[in-house]
């Protein structure tokens, strides 16, 4: 019996090898350079240990000319999938923008992740909730929204003033933390988040749970042994981050419940209700895909603006000739008692200037802003598999010294109306690109832009002793963060 046993596993373990090894001569037989592979995990453990060192080193390495506009393409495995690496603008637009239907999908980096949202969704399903919800974000209703953000960065600010009043050092990263995930609470779920305040609140450690685990070891475990995905999706679905994800799903459902049982008069301007709307009666959303949309709205809105929020005022704190320029540019906009609305805040030219050069130094989403290739397809002379997924190496692209003079310098002059136009296409990517590019860009620019504005208006703000120099940076699950989440500055009051 003993014997049987034996052999089944023996050959199960000769088969799995055999297998591994052939998945591993994917890219190699496409004429990919790839960096040593490890039998189990490709080469996703390194990346786990440090993905932006890794990344630059390997594009340094592994990477090849490709195109006539300069850039590099690398291979790389994730578990046994292939992947590829790319810098080079031609390679980009092919992908994202000219053969988008071919590269409708995303890699996903958890396949078994089975919630119905925007991020997961595939081909037609996408195609249609994508549109059913791009109202939700058109230039129109966020006027409407911007009042529920004047209401948050309000708080902000009283908050702000009380901790400069007890010579405070403050640590912005926590401040703008708080002040996203309120927003985002308010103007997706209608909830009164009130984390700001609260320094205990409960919706803000779940979602931070949450987001702290999007690249956990199940994550990792499925990408390498793609054939238990399924099981280890059961095991751990009631447990680490699918838990905390469901707890927040639920949460979505219970407001949604509530708005479908007390529908309030008039019917506010919320991303629940706009999304509701959009539902409309013939089922174009089912309840389980807005709660899902909900839920992607707070956990892509929330960090990610935090993130630039976080980068631009440690930015402007190091610079200050630039932050001085900035609030010439507010004090002539804005008397005294003008508040900061959608219309006002989109006018201030240097203010743009300032975020976008401060995305392309610090892009809030370094690394995972990829397609997948429904079909193998050939561009600038190098074939992509089926199957493969294409990622913008965004890190290194913001970076490159040939597409970016003195690229680490911070200099918002870059997106000066005469200069944008010498920008070379597709090397400037925060939001992504194409048809699946982020519909939240224009939420998070007005809250970025007004939170901004009220900042820079009331306060001038500096570095100080525990503020650090040069700032180490690492990418936290998706989005790219302060090593250590603190990020220390010092304010005062301008009047
Ligand atoms: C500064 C803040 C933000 C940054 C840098 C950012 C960046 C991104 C990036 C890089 C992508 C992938 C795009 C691609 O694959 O081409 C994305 C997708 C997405 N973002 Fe954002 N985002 C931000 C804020 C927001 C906000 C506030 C929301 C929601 C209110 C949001 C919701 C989404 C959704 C739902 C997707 C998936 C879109 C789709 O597949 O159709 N994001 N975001």
């Amino acid at each position: 019996m003993y014997i049987y046993v034996l052999i089944f596993l023996l050959t199960f373990i000769l088969y799995w090898y055999i297998d591994r090894r052939k998945s591993f001569r994917v890219l190699e037989d496409y004429g990919y350079r790839v960096p040593p592979v490890n039998l189990l995990f490709g080469n996703l453990l390194q990346l786990v240990q440090d993905d932006l060192g890794t990344m630059e080193r390997w594009m340094e390495e592994y990477g090849e000319e490709i195109g006539e506009k300069g850039g590099k393409i690398m291979g790389w495995y994730r578990g046994p999938s292939p992947a590829i690496w790319t810098t080079s603008p031609e390679f980009l637009k092919e992908v994202f923008i000219k053969d988008a239907e071919t590269f409708i999908d995303r890699p996903m980096l958890d396949r078994s992740d089975n919630i119905p949202h925007l991020i997961n969704m595939k081909g037609m399903t996408w195609k249609r909730a994508r549109s059913t919800l791009a109202p939700t974000f058109s230039a129109a209703k966020m006027k409407k929204m911007s009042g529920i953000m004047g209401t948050t960065v309000d708080t902000m600010i009283d908050i702000l003033r009380s901790k400069i009043e007890k010579a405070e050092i403050i640590d912005f990263n926590e401040v703008y933390q708080r002040l996203t995930l309120d927003t985002i609470g308010q103007c997706a779920l209608a909830m009164n988040v009130n984390c700001q305040r609260d320094p205990e609140d409960r919706f803000l450690k779940m979602v931070r749970a949450a987001l702290d685990r999007q690249i956990d070891t199940t994550v990792i475990i499925s990408s390498c042994f793609p054939a238990v995905e399924k099981i280890i999706a059961w095991i751990f679905s009631r447990r680490g981050r699918k838990r905390t994800n469901q707890v927040i799903i639920e949460k979505c459902r219970e407001v949604l419940k509530a708005r479908r049982a007390n529908p309030p008069n008039p019917p506010p301007v919320d991303a629940l209700q706009l999304c509701m709307d959009a539902a409309g009666t013939d089922g174009k959303l089912s309840e389980d895909e807005i709660v899902a949309h909900e839920f992607i709205f707070i956990l892509a809105g929330y960090e990610t603006t935090a993130a630039a929020l976080n980068f631009t005022t440690y930015l402007l704190a190091k610079h200050p000739e630039i932050q001085s320029k900035l609030q010439q540019e507010i004090d002539r906009k804005f008397s005294k008692d003008m508040k900061v609305n959608y219309d006002n805040v989109t006018e201030l030219e240097y203010l743009d200037m300032v975020l976008s050069e401060s995305m392309r130094v610090y892009p809030p989403i370094p690394l995972h802003i990829g397609r997948w290739a429904s079909q193998e397809r050939t561009i600038c002379g190098k074939t992509i598999p089926q199957g493969a997924g294409v990622l913008a190496a965004t890190w290194i692209l913001h970076h490159h010294p040939g597409f970016w003079k003195d690229p680490w310098k911070f200099d918002p002059e870059r997106f000066s109306t005469e200069n944008r136009d010498k920008i070379v296409e597709m090397t400037y990517m925060p939001f992504g690109d194409g048809p699946r590019n982020c519909i939240g860009r224009r939420f998070a620019l007005m809250e970025a832009k007004m939170a901004l504005v009220e900042v820079f208006r009331q306060f001038t703000v500096s570095v100080c002793e525990s503020t650090p120099n040069p700032l180490p940076v690492r990418n936290k699950g998706l989005t790219l963060a302060v090593v250590g989440d603190k990020l220390h500055l010092r304010a005062k009051r301008r009047d």
